[in-house]
């Protein structure tokens, strides 16, 4: 993790940024700028710059991050697209020292490197995939900002009247600094004064890690981005890293990161490491082969003078560039900052800009002979210390993106292995049958030797093949799970609490086999089996329902008695928890992350993952998993093996799914609604007293026609009581008689008209429930296909 500089001659500031980002991202960087003997401008230095990015990634948003090394850096800026149904955690390092060399011919009586400027960045960054969010906001602060005086070097105790101090720390509070007593009085110089978070002396390390740049790795690991800085002279202690009980703020940087995995064993960690350089306006990946290059310029590293002009113009370009910046952000509100005049500038951009917690910390010699340059520094400090940042915590992906990607590689390894152990197994076992058949003869034995020997020959290569391209798989895979850094991978503290079950839990035997299908996959394909049976049980039950409810109002409409209660509660007994099944798919849509299919979509593919033996490690896992894998890229269509992963598409595809499953459940529950009525239809008092009236008419109509039958009888007797009396006495009587025939008939004539009228109505309303019921079929069917449609997507 710790890259070390390589050599690179005299490094003036070290910048270092530590970031993190849970939700957001974070990046530290850290700065050594050098100044040389006449102000920023005129100074011989040479800039280094390294950077660190480390970035964690949590499992819920989506984002996009730039490391301290800003968006030219080719090596420590990156940006990916990834899901989840995740967030992610970004944090970054960066470490960057400037130096400029003492231009041509110029001396300030100190050691003075004769090689170019060098500029190198290194990036660290890690991904954390769990769910848990870290501390996301912003938070608004001026840059903190430290000037340590380092003791006198050994030249400078050389240089006559070096032993003075010029500067001093003037207040307790550790926070002034200005011209030593002595010095103001001797040099007769009026007292100056600043004012600065911090004011050190010495050589405690840990000091001024504790004091500047401690909280901001926290913070960076919490999610903001954070950058430490350096700025100073030549040879004033930007790089200074102590020996090995006081090492410097990289390394210690370095430990806390790794302190921080170790105390959350919650999340998971990839580093990232760039270390780059900016050399006469260009930058350069270190750790690329071309940074052994490096060394030539370090043993020139006699350039002339003319060569080195123009390596002073190029390192003063980044120097100025960097002095304009610093004073545009604090002088000029809303001016155009020239961050993209200077390499240096850009890199740093992503830190000055604002967004970024920053740390400066300025370095300056004690002695007389670097006062002006001292001075210059503690001006540069002041302006510094004036600019106001807002570091927020920044969404990222391209962590999360990353780890997603070595998880697909090692489960896509993961597959190869299988496939190669399942052929090699095959292989094994057809070789095993060659062999000779009763009755086979000499020359047909030799024969059959001869072919058994070659086809052993051919599978002995083919293992050899096989075994090399399992090893290097294998290789592969233990690779790129040791890029996954977890507290346990990076060593467990006494008080880190227990280990999370890992949401993969694929897991391979000695053997290469797969021995373990992921748990997350295991329990989205239950749930979504879970669901689809209870929506294929619902859409049976309504089905009966409605042909319940067909044969029901045939009957009706035939004229048949319905016992409407009976056939209510026949009607319920087929729905019986409709309403309950209709809450749990709202909760799983609403609630869940998951997707799960309603119905039609576990058939062979889930079958044969479910009939699949568990952690048994043998021939059925393996098969199981091809299957798995060939059927479900083939209902996909697309043929990669994203289906059942949290990836940034799969969340976006799997909102979709909830979406169109949200609607069509509206739709089914407007179904619903319809059905409903019509059973409530069915035990409306309305319908109740059609089918009372009803029955009434015709009891009606069956007592008129019995009175007819009796009248008709009654004219009968009177005819024939007619022809056997006297016409005139029975005129009268026979008037009477016809009379009220026909006023019987009339009343039988309208009563059967009213009659075939309710028929004809009732018959026009069978039509209409019938159309109804029709209509209500034909949605059901294509809501069935169009769910079973939407489960494939799902499930695939
Ligand atoms: N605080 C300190 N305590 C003791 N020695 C120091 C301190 N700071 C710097 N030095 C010593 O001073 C010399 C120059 O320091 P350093 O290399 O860190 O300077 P620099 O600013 O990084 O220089 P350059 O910009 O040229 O790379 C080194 O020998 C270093 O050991």
């Amino acid at each position: 993790m710790y890259s070390t500089p390589r050599p690179i001659s005299r490094q003036l500031p070290v910048p270092t940024s530590v970031g993190s980002t849970a939700p957001t991202s974070t990046t530290t960087t850290t700065t050594t700028t050098g100044t040389g003997t006449s102000g920023i401008s005129a100074n011989r230095k040479i800039p280094t710059t390294i950077a660190t990015t480390t970035s964690t990634a949590t499992t819920t948003t989506a984002t996009t991050t730039t490391t301290a090394a800003g968006a030219s850096t080719p090596a420590s800026n990156s940006t990916l697209k990834s899901v989840s149904p995740s967030s992610v955690e970004h944090s970054s390092t960066t470490i960057t020292s400037i130096s400029r060399p003492v231009s041509p011919g110029t001396s300030n009586g100190l050691a003075v490197p004769s090689s170019p400027s060098i500029a190198a960045t290194a990036t660290a960054s890690t991904a954390n995939t769990s769910s848990s969010t870290a501390a996301s906001g912003s938070k608004t602060e001026n840059v903190t900002v430290t000037v340590r005086i380092r003791p006198f070097s050994n030249s400078e105790l050389k240089v006559a009247g070096g032993l003075a101090d010029v500067w001093d720390v003037l207040d307790d509070e550790h926070s002034k600094i200005g011209y030593a007593d002595d010095y103001a009085v001797s040099a007769r110089r009026a007292p100056v004064e600043y004012i600065y978070d911090h004011a050190l002396t010495g050589s405690n390390n840990e000091e001024i890690y504790n004091s500047s740049v401690r909280d901001l790795v926290q913070s960076a690991m919490e999610g903001y981005n954070g950058t430490v800085f350096a700025y100073g002279q030549t040879s004033s202690g930007k790089t200074y890293s102590g020996n090995e009980t006081q090492p410097g703020i990289t390394p210690r940087a370095v430990e806390d990161i790794f302190k921080y995995i170790r105390e959350n064993p919650d999340r998971e960690f990839l580093l990232r490491v760039s270390y780059l350089e900016i050399y006469n306006e260009s930058i350069r990946d270190l750790l690329s082969p071309e940074a052994i290059d490096l060394r030539i310029h370090e043993d020139r590293r006699a350039a002339s003078n003319e060569e080195r002009r123009k390596e002073g113009a190029f390192i003063n370009k980044s120097l100025l560039t960097l002095g304009t910046v610093i004073s545009k952000l604090t002088e000029e509100k809303g001016a155009h900052i020239p961050y993209r005049d200077s390499k240096l500038t850009r890199i740093l951009q992503s830190s000055l800009n604002g967004s970024a917690r920053v740390s400066v910390i300025c370095t300056i010699s004690p002695s007389v002979v670097n006062v002006e340059e001292s001075h210059n520094t503690l001006k540069f400090a002041a302006r510094v210390k004036k600019v106001v940042t807002k570091a927020q915590t920044n969404q990222v992906m391209d962590d999360k993106a990353l780890l997603e990607k070595y998880r697909r590689e090692i489960s896509e390894l993961k597959a190869q292995l299988t496939v190669t152990a399942t052929s090699e197994g095959a292989t094994g076992t057809s070789s095993g049958r060659v062999g000779g058949g009763a009755g086979v003869d000499g020359k047909q034995q030799a024969e059959l030797s001869n072919l058994l020997e070659k086809e052993r020959m051919r599978h002995e290569e083919q293992m050899v093949e096989m075994n090399m391209v399992r090893n290097a798989l294998k290789k592969r895979i233990d690779h790129l799970t040791k890029l996954i850094l977890t507290s346990q991978s990076v060593g467990t503290v006494a008080s880190a609490p227990e280990m999370p079950a890992a949401r993969y839990t694929v897991e391979t035997s000695a053997d290469g086999t797969v021995r373990e299908f992921p748990k997350e996959i295991e329990s989205r394909l239950a749930m979504k089996d879970a669901v689809a049976k209870e929506m294929q049980q619902e859409l049976e039950s309504q089905q009966e329902k409605v042909n319940l409810m067909k044969q029901t109002l045939e009957r009706i409409a035939s004229g048949q008695t319905v016992d409407i209660n009976k056939t209510l509660s026949r009607v319920k007994q087929h729905d019986p928890s409709r309403e309950k099944l209709r809450n749990e798919k709202r909760a799983t849509v609403m609630n869940t992350h998951e997707t799960k299919p309603m119905n039609g979509v576990n058939g062979a593919d889930v079958a044969a993952l479910k009939a699949r033996p568990q952690g048994n490690g043998g021939v059925g896992d393996r098969q199981s998993t091809l299957v798995k894998s060939s059927s479900l890229s083939s209902i996909q269509g697309a043929g990669d093996d994203d289906d059942l992963m949290d990836t940034p598409w799969n969340r976006e595809e799997l909102q979709n799914l909830r979406k169109a499953k949200f609607e069509l459940e509206i739709i089914v529950r407007e179904k619903d609604k319809k059905l409903e009525d019509m059973v409530a239809f069915e035990d409306s008092d309305e319908l109740r007293s059609m089918i009372i009236e009803m029955e009434e008419q015709r009891e009606k109509i069956v007592t008129m026609d019995e009175e007819r039958e009796v009248f008709k009888r009654t004219i009968r007797e009177l005819e024939l009581k007619h022809q056997s009396s006297s016409f005139a006495d029975s005129s009268s009587s026979l008037a009477a008689a016809a009379a009220r025939i026909r006023e019987l008939e009339a009343t039988v004539q309208k009563e059967q008209q009213l009659r075939m009228k309710e028929q004809r109505l009732r018959l026009e309303e069978h039509n209409r429930n019938m159309g109804r019921i029709a209509s209500l079929e034909a949605e059901l069917n294509h809501m069935r296909s169009e769910l079973y449609v939407h489960n494939l997507a799902a499930f695939s």
